[in-house]
């Protein structure tokens, strides 16, 4: 049988690197011992041929499809059962270790939900007691679950939702029950055939009073026959865009009844008699959606360094054209186009795997705060988990699809991995918080913050420059730092401008819900400008941070990549840093400025400085009087972009 011989081009592209790879390596798994857990891993996982298709999954029917995943899901979780029994090195049972071992299968698992979200529900809203019946079967799979909140009807409007839970104090059960056809849950994954229990997130009644939505933890199929309980209408969805193998479906209540005890009792509980006992916040009801909105940050840079890689990989082996009549075909990773194409693929994926990891420290502290029933971390948090979720797996779904195209036509065939790839990122931008809808929740934070920072008021960390930037113009050179205070402009420029845009609207005679509404465009902007911004920040501060522990030459690797983000993105958004108002100019007097500094002479600052200074001078002849600069360093008579 022929061997599989490595390509020589990329044999070369390999023997090219300047850096350590099992250093990056580390780097990349967070440790030493964060490689040594995912080799182990894989090592668990590659040899088995069960894992390996014969006939390319395209080939097979929805229900072969189905079963092929379940198939692979079991002999995944038998392994890691057994390799934990016989090693114990590996916390098989983390959720977020579970869900990576599930991930090897090339499939959606069926139970990603089961992992995804009903054991993180389990270990976040059920009470102790609770969690001493359920947690150990839910992480043993004795119980499957998944995650019932959207309905046909609502999947945004929370407080929209009809499926209702009302309690009978005469049988201490609720009653559960599907009102209306839009009252069916909808979208569930592993609903359609898998699960034989789910949380419900329903409309409590008590007494004939409405408290709002909570969750249940409710048995939906026989232990034994895993047919659907009476009272219980259940099934698949069918074919979507792509995650075929979740196994999404619908289900139906018919007046069916739980016992109390089902009601996950955490934060609010019903008594015996009905009456019902308030948590310290409503808001710790949609606990699971943040936990998840975290995790999909870092899954967004997981799912799109898979695409980088094959893109980057694809760039070294092709070869195609002829620039030079009788040369050999040059690879196309030599095309500067190519590598606009791939190279922030490649830093964007790290960049959301450290805004990632920062991010779930910032969830790992507020869980222990909240655990302290210290609720003030809590708001900033939703803020930052709603637009992290939104622009990481927007950004992430368009890069994987921007590696599609860079590999021509091989990279639409299915055997390239991309339409599977692409299917997953495009379902995060969606699920767990549409795109839209979790900006507009962070822009709620940003408009009170602002009015906050017009008063002086201390604000969190991650708005506290608004105050500063509200009084004092900055002063600062052409560096990296420089151009994070720039996003910081941009941003409080953007938050300024919408809240500007509700007042003008108020004053013109619209409600604030109208206002809001005709400002929402601006707003869902001032989100993303402040999400952009701490991206960037937290990127360039992670490298630096890490940078001091780990060798030169990956140190210098690594800074070039977050160089790269920081000015990719200055120039996507070179419009907003010259429309951003911070402070206004004279109107007789313009002040243009250089933006070389001793500070940068790499080459991507001067093909910033270059491209800026074009993008300044047009601005500069269409509209002088209101243009305001926020790039004040030093004055200049004429542009000076030869010393950057
Ligand atoms: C290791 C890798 C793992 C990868 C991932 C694992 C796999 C998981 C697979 C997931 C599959 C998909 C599952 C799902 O999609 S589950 C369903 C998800 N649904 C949603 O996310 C619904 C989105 N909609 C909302 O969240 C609502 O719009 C929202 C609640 C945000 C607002 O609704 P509403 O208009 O009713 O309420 P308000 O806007 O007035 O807000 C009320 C106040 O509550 C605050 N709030 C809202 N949400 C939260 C929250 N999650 N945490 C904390 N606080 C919250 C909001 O800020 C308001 O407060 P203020 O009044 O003080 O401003
Ligand atoms: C692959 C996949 C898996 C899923 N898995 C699950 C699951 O396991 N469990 C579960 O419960 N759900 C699941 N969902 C459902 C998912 O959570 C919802 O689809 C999502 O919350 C969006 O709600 P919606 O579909 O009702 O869209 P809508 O909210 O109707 O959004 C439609 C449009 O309306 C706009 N819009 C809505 N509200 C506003 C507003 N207030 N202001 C401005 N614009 C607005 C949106 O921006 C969007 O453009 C899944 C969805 C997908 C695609």
């Amino acid at each position: 049988m022929a061997v599989n011989k490595v390509n020589e081009d990329l044999l070369r592209e390999r023997a090219r690197y300047t850096f350590n790879i099992e250093e990056l390596t580390n780097f990349i798994d967070g440790g030493e011992e964060g490689t040594r857990n995912r080799r182990e891993v894989e090592d668990m996982v590659i040899h088995v041929k069960e894992l390996h298709d014969e006939v390319p999954e395209d080939y097979l029917s929805h229900k072969e499809r189905y079963e092929n995943a379940v198939k692979k899901g079991c002999i995944l979780i038998d392994l890691l059962k057994e390799h934990v029994l016989r090693h114990s090195s590996f916390d098989a049972y983390k959720p977020s270790n579970m869900y990576r071992v599930l991930s090897m299968a090339k499939e959606v698992s069926p139970v990603l939900l089961h992992m995804g979200m009903f054991v993180p529900t389990i270990f976040g809203q059920a009470s102790a007691e609770q969690q001493e019946e359920w947690l150990h079967k839910a992480l043993m799979l004795e119980i499957i679950g998944t995650y019932a909140q959207t309905e046909l009807g609502h999947g945004t409007f929370l407080r929209g939702l009809e499926t209702t839970a009302t309690y009978d104090p005469s049988t201490e059960e609720f009653v559960l029950h599907s009102p209306t056809l839009t009252s069916y849950k909808w979208w569930p994954g592993g609903l359609g055939q898998t699960a034989n229990h789910c949380i419900v997130v329903a409309q409590l009644y008590s007494r004939e009073k409405c408290y709002g939505v909570h969750a249940f933890l409710v048995q939906i199929r026989d232990s034994e026959t895993h047919m659907p309980l009476p009272g219980i209408k259940v099934g698949d969805i069918g074919p979507k865009l792509g995650f075929q193998t979740a196994n999404n479906g619908f289900l139906g209540f018919d007046h069916f009844r739980i016992p109390r005890k089902n009601m996950l009792m955490r934060n609010a509980q019903v008594l015996k008699d009905g009456r019902y006992v308030k948590s310290k916040s409503d808001k710790l009801t949609y606990g699971t959606m943040m936990l998840v909105r975290v995790m999909i940050v870092s899954d967004a840079a997981y799912e799109l360094s898979r695409a980088a890689t094959i893109a980057a990989r694809y760039s070294a082996v092709r070869r195609q054209s002829m620039p030079r009549p009788g040369q050999p075909e040059p690879q196309i990773l030599d095309y500067v186009t190519q590598q606009h194409k791939v190279f922030i693929a490649i830093a964007t994926s790290h960049a959301l795997r450290l805004t990632g990891g920062w991010l779930w420290d910032a969830y790992s502290s507020l869980t222990h705060d909240l655990d302290q029933g210290n609720l003030d971390q809590l708001p900033e948090l939703h803020a930052l988990a709603c637009c992290l979720k939104a622009i990481s797996s927007r950004d992430s779904n368009s890069l994987v699809e921007q590696c599609r195209m860079s590999c021509g036509g091989h990279g639409y065939m299915s055997s390239s991995n991309f339409p599977t790839i692409y299917g997953a990122t495009a379902a995060t931008v969606t699920y767990e918080g549409e795109y839209t809808v979790m900006l507009l929740q962070t822009a709620r934070y940003l408009m009170k913050a602002w009015k906050e920072a017009l008063g002086g008021i201390v604000l969190t960390p991650t708005v506290a420059y608004m105050v500063t930037y509200n009084k004092a113009k900055p002063a600062w050179v052409n560096t990296p730092e420089a151009i994070i205070q720039g996003f910081h402009a941009v941003a409080v420029g953007k938050v300024k401008e919408a809240a500007d845009g509700i007042e003008y609207h108020q004053n013109s005679g619209k409600d604030y819900e109208d206002a809001w509404n005709a400002a929402s465009v601006m707003l869902v902007k001032a989100s993303e400008c402040y999400c952009r911004a701490i991206i960037c920040e937290t990127f360039w501060k992670e490298i630096q941070k890490h940078s001091r522990s780990m060798s030169r030459n990956l140190a210098v690797v690594l800074q070039q990549l977050s160089e790269l983000y920081l000015s990719y993105w200055v120039l996507e958004r070179s419009g907003d840093f010259f429309q951003v108002r911070t402070v206004p100019l004279t109107r007789t007097k313009f002040e243009f400025v250089s933006f070389a500094s001793p500070k940068c002479h790499c080459q991507m600052c001067t093909g910033f400085v270059a491209h800026i200074t074009s993008v300044v001078v047009l601005a500069v002849q269409v509209s002088i009087q209101n243009l305001t600069l926020t790039f004040c360093t030093r004055k200049r008579n004429e542009f000076d972009i030869g010393s950057c």
